[in-house]
C-alpha cells in the first residue's frame, strides 16, 4: 500500500528549532491539513515531505509513486506560454504532439480557454495563472499532490471550483492529499485528517478526525465544525484567539 509515513522528525534551521517530534501518516486517498500560526514551520514541513529540504532527525518515507506541488504563487516560466507551462511534467515522458494534446485538455478541463492557450504568464490574471498550476500540478496524474496554499489569493468562486478539482481527483484518481491552508472551513471542508501544529517549535498538538463524508459536507456542515473547532481550548490556544 502507497503511503507517506513521518516518524519522530525534528529539524532545525541553524541553532533554532523550527519542527519538533512530529509523527503522522498519510495513507491512499486521503487528504491531510496541515493548519496553525503564522511562521510555525507548515511550509519547512511540507517541504520535508515533498523531498525539498533534507531530513536530519528521524524519518521520512514516501512510497507514492508520484508526487507533485503546487505553491501559492504560480511560479510559471515566464518564457513559456500556458500550454508549454502545463506540459513541463511531462515533456520528457511523452512525445511532443501527445503531451501538448494531453497538456490542451487538462487546460479546458481547469476552465482554460483555447484563445489562452498561447499566452504567457505576463498576460494572464491570478485566476487563470492559479488554473495554470493545479493543471501542471497534475497532468502527470500524481498519486501524492503537496499543496502550500493554494487557495488563499483566490475569489472564492475559483477557490470553490479549484477545491471541487481537488476533491474530484481524489475520488477519480485516488490521489492523497497533503495542504496547508489558513483556512479552517476550508481544512473542514476537505480533509479526513487535520493536524494543528503549533509553533516556537512546530509540534502537532491535536489531530482531528473528519469521518462525515466529504460529497456530504454541505455548508451547514462546515459552519458548525468550524465553531466547535473555534470553540477548542487547543484551537484557542494555538491561534492566540482572544474569547470575549
Ligand atoms: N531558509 C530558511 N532559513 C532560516 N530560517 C527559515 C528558512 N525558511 C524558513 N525559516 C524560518 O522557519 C520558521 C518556519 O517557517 P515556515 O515558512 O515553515 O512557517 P509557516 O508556518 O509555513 O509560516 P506561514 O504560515 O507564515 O507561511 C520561520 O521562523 C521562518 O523564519
Amino acid at each position: 500500500m502507497e503511503g507517506l509515513k513521518v516518524e519522530e522528525l525534528n529539524f532545525y534551521f541553524g541553532f533554532t528549532q523550527i519542527l519538533k517530534d512530529i509523527n503522522f501518516e498519510l495513507n491512499e486517498n486521503k487528504i491531510i491539513s496541515i493548519v496553525g500560526p503564522s511562521g510555525g514551520g507548515k511550509t519547512t514541513l511540507l517541504k520535508l515531505c515533498a523531498g525539498l529540504l533534507d531530513v536530519t532527525e528521524g524519518t521520512i518515507t514516501n512510497n507514492f509513486g508520484s508526487s507533485s506541488f503546487a505553491f501559492q504563487d504560480a511560479r510559471l516560466l515566464p518564457w513559456k506560454n500556458v500550454i508549454e507551462n502545463i506540459m513541463l511534467p511531462i515533456i520528457a515522458k511523452l512525445e511532443f504532439k501527445k503531451a501538448y494534446s494531453k497538456a490542451c485538455d487538462i487546460a479546458l478541463r481547469f476552465g482554460l480557454e483555447e484563445k489562452d492557450f498561447k499566452k504567457y504568464p505576463k498576460d494572464l490574471s491570478g485566476g487563470m495563472k492559479q488554473r495554470v498550476n493545479f493543471a501542471r500540478a497534475l497532468i502527470c496524474e500524481p498519486k501524492l499532490l503537496f499543496l502550500d496554499e493554494p487557495f488563499s489569493a483566490l475569489d472564492i468562486g475559483l477557490k470553490k471550483e479549484l477545491q471541487d478539482f481537488v476533491l474530484e481527483n481524489s475520488k477519480i484518481f485516488g490521489t492523497s492529499v497533503l495542504f496547508i491552508t489558513h483556512d479552517l472551513m476550508e481544512a473542514i471542508r476537505l480533509s479526513d485528517e487535520i493536524l494543528l501544529l503549533k509553533s516556537d517549535p512546530g509540534e502537532i498538538l491535536k489531530t482531528y478526525k473528519i469521518e462525515y463524508p466529504k460529497e456530504l459536507r454541505d455548508d451547514n456542515f462546515v459552519f458548525s465544525k468550524t465553531k466547535e473547532f473555534l470553540d477548542d481550548k487547543d484551537v484557542i490556544k494555538t491561534f492566540e484567539i482572544k474569547v470575549r
